[in-house]
């Protein structure tokens, strides 16, 4: 008995040293300043244990050094969190041509749509996507679409009008109202979440993507961390059913487009076109998986994100009634003169963009940005030379929230990004949708239906905490993108006129 027990021990010590204690030497040999791993994960045990949330604990290691890079591990992979703006500049944009490609593990054979999407592509096959699928995001589109998101946001302030007087989860409102924009503008359907809250695509749209469920978690977690697990449980970076579910609903709008000879310049018609007229290079053929796998990627990537920030928003503006009063004041004074929101007048309440601005810098929806060096590469700066395959980590919130860019960084102040005080914001230093040729393909779209949202949202309600509000908020630590634990529960009151 005694044998088998010494066995079994000296075997798991053996297995130790082979995937981790020898992992561990990674930054040590290469002399590196490094976080000091422990056990099996490596710099993340707290979030493993769910003591911190991810945005916590990166925010936590930059801020314990002041070096412009940092050695870490997350489980037995080294990664260089690079800490300095200027480090920062170069990887994503200077020597862009060396880091083109993030780290997401992905497989054909078990996740062909997570294979093809434009935030996991690799190299050419990235650099055509890009510029075929650019133009759908230009100022112009942005335009075209406004009408279709503005219908969504009348019916956004119908929904709230029901909880008048009443304490709301209010990022469960706002999940509706985006997932009945993105729905609209790249699926070209009416999905009617804000409506009926038990409606089918709403129910998908939380499944596809759904940050709260332990399976989903664990798959973004190993595509981005430990590709391995990606292979020996076969896991796919959106749930299976739900891709399904839109794969079938895209084929079939676009079979009824055909039918029916309709053009609405939407991402439906340009993914359409690119089917018909394009090989986009290297023998790349834009079949139907490929194409539906740039609308699920727009339909994944674009709700949640703009949802959980608007909900960030709304908390604080329920905190901070000052910022909300003076916010209210410019959207009415737009609004008034306008008679109505139109997308000139959106881009002109200074106000209102300095709020959002804020809430990312705040709390960032993607905790950090990954890439992998293509390439050898040179710091010139420092003398160190990282191999091909080097795995890169920025740290948004630690740059978010360094007290060298964003003095006092725990308070909510939009007074940061006025026009007088614009010019003190470090570009490299303020990361919510990345930066450089891979940045986040979506801002602009991003930008306008949040600004929309808001916008009509404190026009017509105030936002107050009430004894169910949780103060100070707390993050989830199971979900790799920023997210509250328990909800944003706030009252809302319908302003009478
Ligand atoms: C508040 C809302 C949003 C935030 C904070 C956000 C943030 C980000 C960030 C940080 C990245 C990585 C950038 C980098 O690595 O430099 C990204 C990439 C991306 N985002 Fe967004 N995003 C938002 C909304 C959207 C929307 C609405 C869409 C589409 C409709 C979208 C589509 C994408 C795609 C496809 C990529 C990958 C781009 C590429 O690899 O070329 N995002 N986003």
């Amino acid at each position: 008995m005694m044998m088998i027990i010494l066995y079994i021990v000296g075997l798991l010590g053996f297995l130790y040293y082979m995937i981790f204690a020898r992992a561990y030497n990674h930054w040590k040999i290469r002399g590196v300043q490094f976080d000091k791993p422990f056990s099996v994960f490596g710099n993340f045990y707290s979030l493993a244990t769910g003591k911190q949330s991810m945005l916590e604990r990166i925010r936590d290691i930059y801020s314990q050094y002041k070096t412009p890079y940092v050695g870490i591990f997350i489980f037995n992979q080294p990664y260089l969190m690079v800490r300095s703006p200027e480090l920062v500049k170069k990887i994503l944009v200077k020597d862009f041509d060396k880091f083109v490609n993030r780290n997401i593990a992905t497989k054909e054979s078990i996740d062909p749509i997570a294979f093809h999407t434009l935030g996991s592509a690799k190299d050419k096959t990235w650099r055509n996507l890009r510029s075929k699928l650019s133009p759908v995001f230009t100022s112009g589109k942005m335009k075209l679409m406004f009408p279709l998101m503005k219908e969504c946001a009348q019916e956004l302030n119908s929904c709230l009008n029901n909880y008048d007087g009443k304490t709301v989860e209010v990022a469960n409102v706002i999940k509706r109202y985006s997932v009945d924009i993105i729905s609209s503008c790249a699926f070209g359907i009416k999905a009617y979440c804000l409506k009926d809250e038990n409606s089918e695509i709403l129910k998908m749209a939380i499944k596809l993507l759904d940050t709260r469920s332990f399976v989903r978690n664990f798959s973004i977690f190993s595509a981005f961390f430990v590709p391995k697990f990606v292979e020996i449980f076969r896991l796919t970076l959106a749930d299976k059913s739900a891709s399904k579910y839109f794969i079938d609903v895209f084929n079939a709008t676009l079979k009824e487009r055909e039918k029916k000879n309709i053009v609405r310049n939407d991402l439906i018609d340009l993914l359409n076109n690119l089917r018909k007229n394009e090989n986009i290079g290297d023998g790349y053929i834009f079949d139907d998986i490929k194409m539906a796998a740039q609308a699920i990627v727009f339909f994944s990537a674009g709700n949640d994100t703009t949802a959980t920030s608007l909900s960030f928003a709304l908390y604080e503006l329920a905190l901070n009634q000052e910022i909300q009063d003076r916010l209210r004041r410019e959207v009415k004074e737009h609004f008034d003169r306008a008679g109505d929101f139109t997308y000139e007048t959106l881009q002109e309440m200074k106000y209102l963009n300095m709020v959002l601005k804020e809430t990312f810098r705040k709390y960032p929806v993607t905790p950090f940005l990954s890439r992998k060096s293509t390439a050898p590469y040179t710091f010139e700066e420092t003398g160190l030379t990282i191999e091909k395959d080097t795995l890169i980590l920025i740290p948004v919130p630690g740059l978010h929230y360094d007290p060298e860019y964003f003095p006092d960084p725990e308070k909510f102040d939009p007074e940061r990004f006025s026009d007088e005080n614009k010019h003190n914001v470090n570009p490299y230093a303020y990361l919510p949708f990345g930066e450089g040729p891979r940045n986040c393909i979506g801002e602009r779209f991003a930008n306008l239906v949040s600004k929309l949202a808001l916008a009509s949202m404190i026009k017509d309600f105030v936002f107050e905490v009430t004894n169910e509000t949780e103060i100070p908020i707390q993050l989830n630590p199971r979900a790799v993108f920023t997210q509250s634990k328990g909800g944003i529960k706030l009252r809302v009151r319908k302003i009478k006129s």
